[in-house]
């Protein structure tokens, strides 16, 4: 399988604090990689590094074979990397498919603010950008939902629409941060099986997340930082008996709870990874 994304020696400071030091990683071409850490482990920020929100203070990110580390968040999305931000605005005022077209800036000409405005450069790039949206709410499972006002959509079906909007963008790389935070449990499940699905449809997948449970069922393989650095990788099955995971994780009762197989879905619990 070909390396799709390959992060080296990432390094990001803070003034005196380090928040990422020599952090490596690579995703493979349709293959969903997980990043999981305790808190303040560098996550937030090692996702900020790869959609780029932030620069590494040294190290570099690889995507497709060249250097990304020092491209705009708008270069790196128009090159394949999409992003869906958990907590990302949801236009009240619009409908769900008006929402998703934002999300279509990264393919066409047009801005997103030409979109909400309705510009004449966005008018004549309209009729695509529709079928765009619409394709993504089908691959949601949203299609049925698209006329309806965002206001008050349910929060699963607020992150599948975060989704449709990254997918707009006609992805070869999602990063998903921190999807399943504040799920119940038919939501999360909801929400894997989605996540299933795009990685059945040939998606890479990196996904930032505390819900170990979630983690387990999903990645193909799995990151662990702690502190900054990468103490394991492998598959889930591997990093869980790790014991710097473990000593991480205070004794690795959390990981011990997750099974691979299953979200229960009447559990509320995130996994415990926090
Ligand atoms: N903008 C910043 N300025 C100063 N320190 C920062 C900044 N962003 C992150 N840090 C520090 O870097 C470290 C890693 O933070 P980061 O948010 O990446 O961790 P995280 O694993 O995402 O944590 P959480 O699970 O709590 O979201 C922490 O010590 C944090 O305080």
């Amino acid at each position: 399988m070909s390396v799709l994304l390959e992060v080296e020696g990432a390094t990001r400071r803070f003034g005196g604090v380090f928040a990422l030091r020599d952090v490596g990683l690579d995703v493979r071409a349709g293959e969903t990689h997980a990043v999981i850490g305790p808190n303040g482990a560098g996550k937030s920020t090692l996702f900020k590094l790869i959609g780029g929100q932030l620069v590494p203070t040294a190290g570099t990110i690889g995507y497709d074979g060249e250097r990304i580390d020092r491209l705009a968040p708008h270069r790196r999305a128009r090159r394949g990397i999409a992003i869906a931000f958990q907590d990302a605005p949801v236009f009240h005022g619009l409908t769900v498919a008006e929402n998703v077209m934002v999300g279509a800036h990264a393919v066409t000409r047009a801005g997103p603010l030409a979109a909400v405005l309705r510009l004449p450069r966005h008018r004549r790039e309209e009729k695509s950008i529709r079928a765009l949206a619409f394709a993504a709410l089908e691959r949601v499972g949203l299609a049925d939902q698209a006329d309806r006002p965002a206001d008050g959509l349910p929060l699963g079906q607020q992150r599948a629409l975060q989704v449709a909007r990254a997918l707009c963008g006609k992805p070869r790389l999602l990063l998903l941060d921190e999807p399943a935070s504040g799920l119940r449990g038919p939501e999360r499940s909801a929400l894997a099986g989605l996540i299933e699905q795009l990685r059945g449809e040939g998606l890479s997948i990196l996904l930032v997340e505390h819900d170990v449970a979630f983690v387990a069922r999903l990645a193909d393989r799995v990151t662990v930082l702690d502190l900054g650095r990468v103490i394991a990788s492998g598959t889930f099955q591997e990093i869980r008996a790790d014991e710097r995971v473990i000593a991480a994780y205070l004794g690795g009762a959390d990981l011990d709870g997750a099974d691979p197989d299953s979200i229960d879905p009447d559990s509320t619990d995130p996994g415990g990874a926090a």
